[in-house]
């Protein structure tokens, strides 16, 4: 009596040990990929560069009923466009020159698996075409060959880009878009589901240890914050990149804001420190010059003969317009360092006074001069 063989698809409380993230957004989209990954539609995966699309879609395939046949990924940027018409779908002997065996593509080659189209939108037209084609009737043939084939394999795609604008812009196929995005799944970016970046860097530490690369890094809570604070503009990669570089350099030991990387550094060198209410600020004197009190941390606005160093707010919202950089963080940190440069001009260079005057200790001083690289 032949036995069929257990299915190899991963149980649905796996997935978030899959693909790390305890967020509402990463929460959602676990419970959509776990819906999805049963049938057998057609998948639109969207997210930005290194959001973890390409995880995604090898965990809708390995969750599926097809996890026993293999998963093909096809990066269509990688290709030269005059080859990837026989690497889609293979080609007979003698099709052209060179082609001196016959070769499968590689919708043969995921044979009742998945075949996953990373970066469709740099799929050149006529392959759209002939993709679109695929998807609707399910049949090929080779480069040079008459015999129809039957496709048998699910299709996935990502991109980066807006395949909607891009359909628009008639540099997409408006019908193959449509063909593709039968179930959208966007990825949102790490810089809207911060409450990641603790858990993803637990999960590459412990990685690093479980691979046997040697004893993991230890990261202080100022090191934690600003790798929570920093944007990640190349989202999961980046910190997996940030974490790989930390671990080979510090394996083992303690790792200092000073041993982040440079634009980390600077990111958080723009981040300006809270400026106290009105309430604290407006009939209070210079507060106490103590590194115990947090208030002491704070500038706070100058009265009487001190108060032309502070910028005239009216002046500086009219010198912003259309064009401005519109970020809040930088802005306040380029009022932050004007007011310290200005406050030491004021004292003669004396620190001390400059301190006084600006209302913060002296030790906060020489802290935001090192931030500022002001001499
Ligand atoms: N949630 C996650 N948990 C663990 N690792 C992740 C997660 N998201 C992404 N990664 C890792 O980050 C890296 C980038 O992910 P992936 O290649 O899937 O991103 P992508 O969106 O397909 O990128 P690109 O658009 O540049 O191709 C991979 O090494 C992946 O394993």
């Amino acid at each position: 009596m032949g036995k069929t063989a257990p299915p190899t698809t991963i149980p649905i409380e796996e997935f978030s040990g899959r693909f790390v993230g305890q967020s509402k957004r990463v929460r959602e989209l676990l419970t959509l990929v776990a819906r999805v990954a049963k049938s057998d539609s057609t998948v639109l995966i969207t997210g930005e560069s290194g959001t973890g699309k390409e995880r995604i879609a090898r965990i809708l395939h390995e969750a599926s009923p097809r996890a026993h046949a293999p998963f093909v990924p096809v990066n269509c940027g990688a290709i030269p466009e005059g080859l990837m018409e026989s690497e889609l779908f293979g080609h007979e002997k003698g099709a052209f020159t060179g082609a001196v065996t016959g070769r499968p593509g590689r919708f043969e080659l995921a044979n009742g698996g998945t075949i996953f189209f990373d970066e469709i939108g740099e799929l050149p037209l006529p392959l759209q075409v002939k993709l679109l084609r695929v998807l609707q009737e399910k049949t090929y043939e080779r480069v040079g060959g008459v015999r129809v084939q039957t496709a048998n394999v699910r299709v996935l795609a990502a991109t980066h880009r807006n395949l909607e604008e891009m359909s628009r812009e008639g540099r997409f196929r408006e019908d193959l878009f449509y063909r593709l995005s039968v179930i959208p799944v966007e990825i949102p970016p790490l810089r809207e589901r911060r409450e990641d970046i603790p858990l993803l860097m637990t999960f590459f530490q412990r990685r690093w240890e479980e691979e046997g690369r040697g004893d993991p890094v230890e990261l202080g809570m100022d090191v934690q914050k600003a790798l929570c604070d920093y944007p990640w503009p190349g989202n999961v990669r980046e910190l997996e990149n940030v974490m790989e570089r930390l671990h080979v350099l510090y394996g083992g030991e303690t790792v200092t804001v000073d041993l982040l990387p440079e634009k980390i550094r600077q990111h958080l060198s723009s981040i300006p420190e809270p400026l106290p209410s009105p309430m604290e600020t407006s009939s209070d004197p210079l507060p106490p010059q103590s590194d115990s009190s947090p208030d002491a941390e704070l500038p706070v606005l100058l009265d009487g003969a001190s108060a032309s160093l502070l910028p005239d707010p009216a002046r500086l919202a009219g010198s912003i317009d259309a064009e401005s950089d519109f970020s809040l963080t930088a802005f306040m940190g380029d009022i932050e360092r004007t007011l310290v440069q200005k406050a030491l001009e004021r004292a003669g260079g004396n620190r001390s006074k400059a301190a006084e005057l600006l209302g913060i200790n002296r030790t906060t001083l020489i802290e935001k001069l090192k931030r500022f690289g002001i001499s």
